[in-house]
């Protein structure tokens, strides 16, 4: 039986703002389109999101204003309903490609497989036609050799109700660890190219940016002037992604960015009024417009609760029969294949960075005390000294205490990634590497390392700051499930989001109390088998094939000349296999006790 959230908890909620354009926004949801089954917060599946969309659309319908559907990429990897099928995604992009998104765009997660990338061109692209935009992602023909881009540059259309007259654009940050069937063009070089010069040039009411792309970043700075420098007037609504938060940003009074989280935790709601559109005007009812332009935003927990709230619907006059035939669709999926067939019994809540690292509950303290070393283990060298590195981003949520099942293993650890290794690395070189990979920001944005960022050993320091709550990632709801240590400064609100951005603190929709989560380094390590008193002359250098770019040139930094022809396969298994095998074996038990 599929494991159902309990219904989320009633709270205090903010209502949506309506204007003449309104959006809804989905961002990095890395597969969790079955929603949270641990977390009552976020239990809304990708079938309750279409019936809040068409319900959404109704309203707007009705008011004459319009709505528009935004998704900003990374919708793979992360969740055993892409990741556990053989081609991954075999349920997943059906189940996708049922939502009605006006304008969609690339992850960089779907690029870094060769296969997601050519599933991407062959499925996602054609799913959503004309809708699908790659202003600087091209793509690789298997048959032809021949590069052609992923799909259209952009998109110029009116919209329904308001007659607004909008240009969008979808686009990538520069991202370089993408597979070989594909080429990101840096968006220096795109906004310098012809179309795109006379796409900005062209008469509109809006531009709208959308972007697998930080919104404080490089990218959108860039894309923001070259827009104003022709149009010093026209308004341009940013959507980003990429790095997970809750995010809102102002350019300039009439330019505004929105980022609405990760792993369907949110739905972004962005409203924009006061728009000069030549178009035919709707008759607003219940909204007086607006002569000065306003942007508003929203950030929606995925939950049942807060989208009966929003549509002023309720439990049986909320669900579409086209959601509820998605929900349904998604149960079959899970049940075929098997994702809550039980692994084991987690014996805590083990955080990626709700805890502080290293602590009893920090999930990265049991992969570097209990695992590693355990996985890491190539029985023909199993006696040889060995350091094990691995990356922190390769774990990709949070165990909550109880049971763990083959979903869990997928939400944990979604990476087709291996143990790679440097065989007899002289000690003095290969002590040398943690502190190296952890001195330099955070380098795993991009495989070009600068030998800057390896700061010599003597300046390291790792510190682990409480973040400000603002960026704190919700708890759970279930009792028991998770008993994490709260900063609530209101006894009386359950711990979640508490977003402050560039427009203050008032974006969540529902009312939480803080919770705070703790700076992690870039890399974890392990070791095993060395001596007790003595160092060793060499061991073997294991690390997470991800991180390799970046060991050889740490290495490179110590004077060693290893390169890439180094480099064996320490051990054949996928990372996701040896820790499913590791929980099956020392997680025992059936959680009931
Ligand atoms: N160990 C591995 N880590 C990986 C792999 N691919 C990506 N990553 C990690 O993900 C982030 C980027 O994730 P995003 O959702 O923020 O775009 C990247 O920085 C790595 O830390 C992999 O194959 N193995
Ligand atoms: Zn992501
Ligand atoms: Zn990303």
């Amino acid at each position: 039986e599929q494991p159902s959230a309990p219904k989320p908890v009633a709270a205090p909620m903010r209502p949506l703002p309506w204007g003449q354009l309104n959006f809804l926004q989905t961002t990095d949801t890395h597969g969790w389109h079955a929603g949270h089954l641990q977390e009552s917060q976020y239990s809304a599946d990708w079938g309750d999101y279409i019936s809040f969309a068409e319900r959404m659309h109704q309203k707007a319908d009705e008011i004459g204003a319009d709505l528009l559907l935004v998704d900003t990429g990374d919708r793979v990897e992360g969740n055993g309903l892409y990741d556990a099928s053989k081609p991954k995604g075999r349920y997943d992009y059906d189940i996708f490609k049922e939502q009605d998104i006006d304008i969609i765009c690339t992850g960089n997660h779907e690029l870094y497989q060769a296969d997601a990338a050519a599933r991407e061109y062959t499925q996602t692209v054609p799913n959503f036609k004309g809708k699908y935009l790659a202003s600087n992602l091209d793509y690789i023909k298997p048959d032809t050799g021949e590069r052609i881009p992923m799909a259209q540059r952009f998109r110029k259309f009116t919209t329904k109700n308001q007659g607004i007259r909008v240009l969008a654009f979808g686009f990538l940050f520069d991202f370089t660890g993408n597979a070989n069937n594909t080429i990101v063009q840096p968006v220096g070089k795109t906004i310098e190219e012809k179309w795109f010069q006379d796409a900005i040039r062209e008469d509109v009411d809006l531009f709208i940016v959308i972007g697998h792309v930080t919104l404080h970043g490089p990218e959108y700075k860039a894309i923001f002037k070259a827009i104003r420098s022709q149009k010093w007037d026209t308004p341009i609504q940013f959507f980003g992604g990429h790095s997970h938060i809750r995010d809102f940003a102002k350019y300039d009074s009439k330019a505004y960015g929105f980022q609405s989280g990760r792993y369907m935790e949110t739905v972004g709601w962005m409203s924009i009024d006061g728009i000069k559109s030549k178009g035919k005007k709707g008759d607003l009812k219940e909204l007086e417009l607006r002569s000065d332009m306003s942007f508003q935003r929203r950030y929606i927990d995925n939950n049942l609760f807060g989208y009966r709230y929003h549509t002023g619907l309720n439990e049986s006059t909320f669900p579409t029969g086209h959601g509820q035939n998605v929900s349904a669709s998604i149960h079959k999926a899970r049940k075929a294949l098997n994702l809550d067939y039980f692994y084991g019994c987690a014996p805590k809540d083990l955080w990626m960075s709700r805890a502080p690292y290293p602590s009893d509950n920090s999930l990265y303290s049991w992969l570097e005390k209990e695992v590693l070393a355990d996985v890491a283990t190539n029985p023909k060298r199993k006696d040889k000294p060995r350091m094990v590195i691995f990356n922190t981003g390769g774990m990709r949520f949070d165990i909550f205490k109880g049971t763990f099942t083959r979903d869990s293993t997928y939400i944990v650890s979604p990476f087709v990634s291996t143990l790679k290794y440097i065989k007899d690395v002289p000690f003095k070189a290969a002590s040398q590497m943690l502190p190296l990979l952890n001195n330099g920001g955070p380098i795993f944005e991009s495989t070009e390392l600068q030998p800057w960022q390896l700061a010599p050993p003597e300046q390291l320091a790792i510190h682990y700051d409480i973040i400000a709550p603002q960026l704190s990632i919700q708890d759970s709801f279930i009792s028991g499930a998770a008993q994490a240590p709260l900063l609530s400064s209101s006894p009386d609100l359950v711990p979640g989001y508490t977003t402050k951005d560039d427009a203050g603190d008032d974006g969540d929709d529902t009312l939480h109390a803080p919770i705070s989560f703790y700076k992690i380094p870039n890399c974890i390590q392990a070791t095993a088998s060395m001596a007790e008193k003595s160092d060793p002359e060499t061991v073997d250098l294991v690390f997470i094939d991800f991180i390799q770019p970046w060991v050889l040139t740490a290495l490179q930094f110590t004077g060693q000349t290893y390169n890439n022809s180094h480099v064996e396969n320490y051990r054949p298994e996928i990372f996701t296999d040896l820790l499913a095998g590791w929980i099956k074996e020392h997680w025992r038990g059936d959680c009931r006790s």
